[in-house]
């Protein structure tokens, strides 16, 4: 079995920068996590990665095309597309070794996530591979200034985690760059009461567009937080407990480890009393 964590959201949420921090974190309790990066248009980014897309396709190659006439995002869909007719590439630079663990970074173009099918079709290729998958979906804590924005938000979370069909979890970054007065406000939305968060929502007061539709955001909020959809775990990339919490969350999804134990169990000794009775149940059963 391998592992790995899908990282997707909207552009500039900071996705790129909670696979750095993952890594550099993992490193410290001497774990080896590899970054797969699959933005075909990344200029910079602080990790180094194991496997890189732009090596066999960049997203200037397919504006370039003098046939094709792509402008950036068609661009970006077209190499995404070219991915996945080149699959042996991936699987050949992925290796087999078991126990790997691997974070791909993904392109910030939200399409890809919430109707276009290519996301779908690399992550059906992967668990053919053998690996257990978790979306990680980064988004903004700045989208919580209000509630139209905050649900909006919300529901672009839902449409990748129906598209993609994986185990799937909601992240809030840049925690660390709120002011004092945000970070008590973002209580109201890490267990949202939908009611709450549309009453005191400045957006609707300040717009007539909001004031009119007020009731519409209350009611799909209402249907996020019945059905408990709507769930989001805050990341401060200063600090390590924050980082340990969410690594730890993201592997329970995954059941990362839990095979491992199996393992040793199988090569603990066993006990003498259960040499004598090795029909595996306890005397006086049967
Ligand atoms: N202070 C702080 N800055 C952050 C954090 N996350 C991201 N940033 C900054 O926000 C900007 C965008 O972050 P990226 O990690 O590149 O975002 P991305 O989602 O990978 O962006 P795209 O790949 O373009 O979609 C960069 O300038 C980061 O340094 C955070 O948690 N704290
Ligand atoms: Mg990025």
């Amino acid at each position: 079995m391998r592992y790995a964590q899908i990282v997707i959201g909207p552009a500039g949420s900071g996705k790129s920068t909670y696979c750095t921090e993952m890594q550099r974190h993992a490193e410290t309790s001497r774990r080896n996590i590899h970054i797969v990066n699959l933005d075909p248009a990344a200029e910079s980014f602080e990790y180094k990665p194991s496997i890189d897309i732009r090596d066999l396709i960049h997203v200037d190659d397919a504006m370039e095309d003098e046939e094709m006439h792509f402008g950036p995002n068609g661009a970006l869909v077209f190499c995404m597309e070219f991915l996945l007719e080149n699959l042996p590439w991936l699987e050949n630079q992925l290796g087999e070794d078991d126990d790997d663990y691997f974070i791909f970074d993904c392109p910030g173009q939200i399409e890809l996530y919430t109707h276009l099918n290519v996301m779908k079709k690399l992550l059906e290729a992967l668990e053919l591979w053998n690996f257990r998958l978790c979306a990680v979906f980064i988004l903004d804590s700045h989208f919580m200034i209000n509630a139209s924005s905050f649900i909006s938000a919300s529901m672009a979370a839902l449409s990748a985690m129906t598209t993609l069909e994986v185990t799937f979890i909601s992240i809030l970054s840049k925690i660390d760059l709120l002011s004092k007065k945000s970070k008590k406000q973002l209580e109201r939305f890490l267990e949202p009461d939908v009611k709450d968060i549309c009453a005191n929502d400045t957006a609707v007061v300040n717009s007539k567009w909001n004031q009119k539709h007020q009731m519409l955001t209350e009611m799909i909020g209402r249907v996020l937080e019945d059905y408990s959809l709507i769930k989001f775990a805050p990341l401060n990339i200063t600090d390590e407990d924050n980082l340990a919490n969410i690594l730890f969350m993201v592997d329970n999804c995954m059941q990362f480890g839990e095979d491992r134990d199996i393992k040793m169990a199988e090569f603990d000794a066993p006990d003498e009393e259960d040499e004598d009775n090795d029909d595996g149940y306890e005397e006086g059963r049967g």
